[in-house]
């Protein structure tokens, strides 16, 4: 098998939560950056005009969700009964929810949502916090089950780009709070932290945070 490509912009967005699942799982990928000739070039490839895509040999995978589910049945990050798998799911799909309304306040209404956005932000996290405790998260690390999945590197990118946004949103969650920590704390995640790559490059692609 060649080396999977990742096909995105040199932004974190909705490629981090692949990158960290490939990085912390010694996954072995090319990263190639988009940016340069998007419209002409790269655009007309991508079967919905949008990007992160992964390539697996001759198969083009986009949409961050499918990609990350890909990845996860082909390296055993998918729990291991059909309920965890089904968990997985739901977590997910919850963090994609809030990742929808992340993206929409970056890209669409900063400067007049911002504040709103972070008072809403407790009635948001809350059900993550009662999830993750119920299964203990803050000492395993895995929102679900004993095993991480790909669940848990989407929702642990997104609570990093939410301690940005607001660096005090987990004070009154300790098992998010230290689930976080948990991810930082993983040598994959370490290591990858210190590169300039992730260093260098902005969280999303208009410079805001
Ligand atoms: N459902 C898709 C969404 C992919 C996506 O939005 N990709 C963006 C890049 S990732 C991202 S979060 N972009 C934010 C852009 C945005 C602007 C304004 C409002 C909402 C989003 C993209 O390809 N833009 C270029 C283009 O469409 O020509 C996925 O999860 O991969």
């Amino acid at each position: 098998m060649g080396k999977y490509q990742l096909i995105y912009f040199n932004v974190r967005g909705r490629g981090e939560a692949i990158r960290t699942l490939l990085k912390d799982n010694g996954i072995d990928y090319e990263e190639i950056n988009c940016g340069n000739n998007w419209q002409k070039e790269w655009k007309p490839q991508m079967q919905f005009g949008q990007t992160p895509a992964l390539r697996d040999n001759d198969f083009l995978l986009v949409q961050s969700n499918a990609i990350l589910r890909h990845l996860a049945r082909k390296h055993g990050l998918y729990g291991d009964t059909e309920e965890e798998a089904a968990l997985i799911d739901m977590i997910n799909d919850g963090v994609e929810d809030l990742r929808s309304k992340y993206v929409n306040l970056i890209y669409r209404n900063y400067e007049n949502g911002k504040d709103e956005y972070i008072a809403d932000l407790p009635n948001q996290l809350q059900p993550f916090e009662k999830l993750l405790s119920s299964n203990g998260a803050d000492r395993s690390g895995c929102c679900v089950g004993t095993k991480r999945s790909f669940a848990d590197y989407n929702l642990s990118d997104l609570l990093d780009v939410h301690v940005v946004l607001a660096p005090k949103c987990l004070e009154d969650f300790p098992t998010l709070k230290a689930y976080y920590q948990q991810y930082l704390a993983r040598p994959g995640i370490l290591e990858y932290r210190e590169t300039e790559a992730f260093k260098q490059r902005p969280i999303n692609g208009n410079g805001k945070q």
